[in-house]
């Protein structure tokens, strides 16, 4: 069966590494991958020629694809549109929602050569694997009632932190068998000495353990999650959290790695469809100079082809060529240390194409 997938490049920076990410899929095709490529619009970028951040044609597009890889979306340019339902951000979430994607895998090795790169010392971070299951579709980030109302003649900002016990259970679900597959060890964040939320997330995991022995469940509070990320990051295996502490904890969790440029994440819904895309934005202090870093959008092409493509193989083969471009010294500017000589995009873009070829 011939597989759709869909790219959506995004702005700032996304169009530059969604660029590295086609011409993988090209070569996964050369290697004899069944899959067609479609583009699509989202974000700023569709903003500016439907005034949509999701038009109804990239939705229809999405729901028709086995997966979505998405550059990133955003940026300084859109930020002043008032109707908060405009902004760029609203399509990759109206994604997220559309298509169930309510389990989100963010990943956070470090590559043994790029020990350096860390802001932890080398003996903190090396071996590093973590793996955050971050709830997506649900929590503040949806919660109704939210807005901004003139109460007692001021203005007030409200959201809604809200999760039912059938959202926890499915996110706690996949974390306990992501935990069975890895180190056995899953820990469980939440504010729950605070939040009446998280206190129901927290009885829900207790609830669920005994359904997996093998796996050690932990918890931890959110504050001291960040705080031990940094202090002794090796500590964690799976963690599992709710939608805004995921997307915290996870990008100070890139930085153990070397750099956000790294980080590939995966969003999956009940049926294995899925969507791809690096942890970082559209990095509008560096767009359009051909100095990203491509890898976590190359990585995250990976996690595509094992987790909705079920091709472990050449998911293999994508990551031991970024180890092999990385054992040559290549080293985009946020990922080398002082003294290294740095390369572009592009250039990095060819060189793991090049070791693919080789594999
Ligand atoms: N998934 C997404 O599409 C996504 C994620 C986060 C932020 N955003 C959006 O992106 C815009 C910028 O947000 P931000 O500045 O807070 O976060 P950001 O991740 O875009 O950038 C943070 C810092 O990391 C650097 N960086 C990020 N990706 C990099 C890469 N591949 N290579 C080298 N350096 C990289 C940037 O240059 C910047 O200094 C905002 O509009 C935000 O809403 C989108
Ligand atoms: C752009 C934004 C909506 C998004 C999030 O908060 O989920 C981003 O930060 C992420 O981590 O994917
Ligand atoms: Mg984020």
């Amino acid at each position: 069966m011939t597989h759709k997938v869909l790219l959506l490049p995004g702005d700032g920076i996304g169009p530059e590494i969604a660029a590295q990410a086609a011409r993988l899929l090209k070569a996964c095709q050369q290697a004899g991958l069944d899959i067609e490529v479609e583009e699509g619009l989202v974000g700023g970028s569709a903003y500016d020629v439907h005034g949509e951040p999701l038009p109804a044609e990239t939705l229809e597009k999405a729901k028709a694809a086995s997966a979505i890889l998405l550059g990133a979306v955003g940026g300084p340019k859109w930020d002043k549109i008032e109707d908060l339902s405009k902004r760029p951000e609203k399509g990759l979430l109206g994604l997220r929602k559309n298509l169930g994607l309510f389990g989100n895998l963010r990943p956070a090795m470090l590559y043994p050569q790029l020990a350096s790169a860390s802001s932890l010392k080398p003996e903190l971070v090396a071996g590093l694997d973590i793996m955050i299951v971050r709830e997506l579709t649900g929590g503040i980030y949806f919660g109704q009632p939210r807005g901004i109302e003139v109460r007692n003649g001021e203005r007030v900002g409200f959201n809604t932190y809200i999760y039912s016990e059938s959202e926890i259970e499915r996110i706690g679900r996949v974390a306990f068998e992501m935990a069975q597959k890895r180190g056995k060890k899953l820990c469980s964040v939440d504010k729950a000495n605070v939040l009446e939320v998280t206190i129901l997330w927290r009885e829900v995991m207790e609830r669920l353990a005994p359904e997996y022995p093998d796996v050690e469940l932990s918890h931890m509070y959110v504050d001291n999650a960040a705080m031990q990320l940094v202090r002794a990051p090796k500590q964690f295996d799976v963690v599992v959290t709710g939608n805004m502490f995921g997307d915290i904890l996870s990008d100070a969790a890139a930085m153990l790695t070397g750099s956000i440029g790294m980080l590939p994440s995966a969003s999956l819904n009940e049926s294995g469809q899925g969507m791809y895309e690096p942890c970082h934005g559209s990095a509008p202090d560096i767009a359009g100079q051909n100095v990203a870093n491509p890898l976590a959008m190359m990585l995250s092409v990976a996690m595509m082809l094992r987790y909705s493509l079920n091709e472990n193989a050449l998911a293999e083969r994508i990551e031991a060529a970024v180890g092999s471009v990385l054992d040559d010294g290549l080293r985009t500017a946020d990922i080398a240390s002082t003294g290294m000589q740095t390369i572009g995009t592009d250039a990095m873009g060819d060189a793991v194409l090049a070791a693919f070829a080789k594999q």
